[in-house]
């Protein structure tokens, strides 16, 4: 506000001197006298434009990257549907309820049936977290407002937590409307891992929003973070950002998916096999397959070419993979091959055992991991036996185990489950008096000479649930080549289709 009246009085100023220096007119005519006028004009010009821009600056005037500006330009110009956006059916099944949730509020309402007010979505970057939740907005014909984290952390105490409120007012004067909050840790992360006041009033601002508003303002908060797990615990409490999705990497056919969407509208060559394309790219994410199309249309026209052709693709994805390789995001066809056994161990021992049920088997990387097994959440257990954590640990040993059996090799991918399978052990020597040193309990402070002796324990215990684990793989081993090989092909597994390889083969 200061700003603005030091610049006014500035601009009166100048005005009045380029009026004098105009009368002046005729009385000297010299260089300098031309030259100061135009000066003089020019700067009031100046002075009047730049008043005019600050009088015109948004509410939330940030300073965001220009991939963010493009993301709001984006969002003005052009709608997005679900069917704009490939694979992710079941994210889209949940979403779909939502959105019909603002659009007949009142079929909820009669029913006393509460929506969220805020979801959560988690995942590595690029994987469409922004498109599907411009895509709620275009299906609904609601408002959208992205807003990305990073705006809404100022020097100035204060200033992000204004910039909140408005965003909140904006969307709450266009409802029904949808609120995109990209970045969310920047201003969402845990309040006691550092001391940041503006921060903290951000979210504390973000907080009061969300508990302030209600069902019958019509509007929906999305946020979006690549790392759940640094937000803090107050922003995920049910009433606030209670429903967490997760938008994962796409796997084979997926991507087959997007790039067809992408290839929308594009002069495509016969001789080009989408789902060979969809095959090179194992761990892409949506943004990576959508810049290959982009780049392979680019090598076209570069070309003179009528269409896109296989060629162009190759040098696409060459092109993208380049630039992946420093990331260590792409990974070799044999480490494709020992990912997949390993996971298919992992299963297979965990299914004969029965120890969970098993959700989703997976060789699309996600985070550091190359693959993963995702057990569907049992009920609670209180108490567990020896039996079930010497089955933990078989379970935790098989993909190792699996790798040994089929390479005779063994490789790197297992530190995860060794630190997990040596903990249990451990815990099962010292805390829970499961060994053949007694029915006692060790303290790390007090380990009264005992220390080679429970390395011995917990190495037995090892070494036997992974014979153990050998065993049940090498009995099994048909299932094992069954798993994999769908694996290999269709990149996941679902916990019924599991079921289907093991009854048919
Ligand atoms: N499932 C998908 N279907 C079609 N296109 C996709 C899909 N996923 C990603 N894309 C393409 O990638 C681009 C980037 O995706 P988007 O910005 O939504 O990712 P994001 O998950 O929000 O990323 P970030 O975490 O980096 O913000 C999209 O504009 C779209 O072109
Ligand atoms: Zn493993």
């Amino acid at each position: 506000m200061i700003k603005k009246r030091i610049l006014f009085t500035l601009f009166v100023l100048s005005l009045i001197l380029s009026i004098a220096s105009i009368l002046n007119l005729g009385k000297v005519y010299s260089r300098s006298s031309i030259f100061s006028k135009f000066l003089f004009a020019s700067t009031t010009i100046g002075f009047y434009t730049f008043i005019r821009k600050m009088d015109k600056q948004p509410e939330l005037m940030p300073a965001t990257s220009l991939r963010q500006e493009e993301k709001k330009e984006g969002n003005n110009q052009q709608k997005v549907y679900f069917d704009d956006v490939a694979g992710l059916d079941e994210v889209k099944d949940d979403l779909k309820e939502i959105a019909d949730f603002i659009k007949n509020p009142e079929k909820y309402d009669k029913m006393g049936a509460k929506i969220p007010k805020g979801i959560m979505f988690h995942g590595p970057p690029g994987t469409g977290k922004t498109l599907i939740a411009s895509a709620i907005s275009g299906e609904t014909e609601a408002g959208f407002i992205y807003a990305s984290g990073s705006e809404f952390v100022e020097k100035y105490v204060g200033v992000g937590a204004s910039r909140i409120r408005s965003l909140f007012e904006k969307a709450k004067k266009q409802a029904p409307c949808v609120i995109f909050i990209d970045e969310m840790d920047a201003i969402g992360v845990s309040r006691s891992s550092d001391n940041n006041s503006e921060r903290d009033q951000t979210l504390n601002q973000l907080l009061v929003e969300l508990d302030g508003f209600n069902r019958y303002d019509n509007v929906i908060v999305i946020g979006a973070t690549n790392r759940l797990e640094l937000l803090d615990e107050a922003l995920l409490r049910p009433g606030r950002f209670d429903r967490h999705i997760y938008i994962g990497n796409p796997n084979v056919k997926s991507r087959e998916e997007i790039l067809k969407v992408h290839l929308r509208n594009k002069p495509l060559d016969k001789k080009v096999n989408i789902k060979d394309i969809a095959r090179k790219t194992h761990g892409m994410s949506g943004a990576h397959l959508a810049n290959i199309v982009n780049e392979a249309a680019i090598f076209a026209v570069r070309e003179n070419l009528a269409t896109i052709g296989p060629e162009q693709f190759n040098l696409a994805i060459e092109r993208v993979v380049a630039g992946l390789k420093n990331k260590n995001a792409v990974i070799s066809e044999k480490e494709r091959k020992i990912v997949a056994y390993h996971e298919s161990g992992h299963a297979l021992v965990g299914r004969v055992l029965n120890n969970d049920l098993i959700e989703k088997i997976s060789i699309v990387p996600h985070g550091q991991a190359l693959g993963f097994v995702l057990n569907a959440s049992s009920e609670d257990k209180f108490l567990i036996t020896k039996k079930e954590l010497c089955e933990k640990i078989q379970t935790l040993l098989a993909g190792r185990a699996a790798e040994e059996i089929i390479f005779n090799e063994i490789s790197t991918g297992a530190q995860n489950d060794l630190t997990k399978a040596t903990e249990i052990a451990h815990q099962m020597v010292c805390e829970y008096g499961m060994s053949s040193l007694g029915n006692r309990t060790f303290s790390n402070n007090n380990l009264s000479g005992y220390g080679n002796f429970i390395n011995k324990e917990v190495n037995s215990i090892i070494e036997s649930c992974y014979q153990e684990s050998k065993k049940i793989i090498l009995k099994n081993i048909d299932f094992l080549h069954s798993i994999s090989s769908r694996l290999l092909l269709e990149e996941t597994i679902t916990g019924k289709e599991l079921e289907k390889i093991l009854k048919v083969s």
